[in-house]
């Protein structure tokens, strides 16, 4: 069977740390196909209702792998989301951690109105690099890029990064698995 024409990239990272502008950037500059996958749960309740202790929907993950199965699988999609090792391996020719420094992210997600435990457990979460291990567990490690998104020219550097890459990619050969 031949492989996708297009690549797919994961964008990963505790939330605030700029994952949707990234890959809205991203898409724009790559015209791939942005998928934010907090967006999608919400929209085709892919979830088993809300936790009302950590305040986000309880995502019910193969609810949400058989709807991007068929889209994956045609490839050039930039998809969206704060955790990574529930989704197949396969799906992905890239997988972005993105990191910001705690008193920009502690910044960025008080301005979101986050506080008590839901703003403590996402420092924590950044703070002990948990993406980039799942990442690191879940996924080749050639494949990861881990990167600084603290201001707007990293955002701007990591775009640019990431469209050469694009630029650069190909598919690989059918039985070259
Ligand atoms: N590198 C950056 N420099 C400056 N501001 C940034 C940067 N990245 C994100 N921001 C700002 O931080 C806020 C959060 O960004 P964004 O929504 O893209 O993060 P996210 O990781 O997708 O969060 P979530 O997982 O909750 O959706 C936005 O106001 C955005 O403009």
């Amino acid at each position: 069977m031949a492989g996708r024409e297009k690549p797919n990239i994961l964008i990963t990272g505790t939330p605030g740390t700029g994952k949707t502008s990234t890959a809205s950037l991203l898409a724009e500059a790559t015209h791939l196909h942005h998928i934010n996958v907090g967006e999608l749960v919400k929209e085709k309740h892919l979830h088993d209702g809300w936790d009302s202790d950590l305040l986000c929907h309880i995502l019910n993950e193969d609810l949400l792998c058989d709807e991007l199965e068929d889209t994956m699988t045609n490839g050039g999609n930039i998809v969206d989301y704060h955790a990574c090792e529930f989704f197949p391996e396969r799906w992905f020719d890239l997988v972005v951690v993105l990191q910001t420094d705690n008193s920009i992210l502690y910044d960025r997600l008080t301005n979101r109105g986050y506080s008590g435990q839901k703003l403590q457990n996402n420092l924590e979460c950044e703070i002990f690099q948990v993406l980039r291990e799942e990442a690191e567990e879940s996924y080749r490690h050639d494949i990861i890029k881990v990167m600084a998104s603290n201001t707007i020219e990293d955002m701007s550097d990591n775009v640019e990064v990431l469209k050469a890459w694009v630029a650069s990619w190909r598919p690989v050969e059918a039985g070259c698995t």
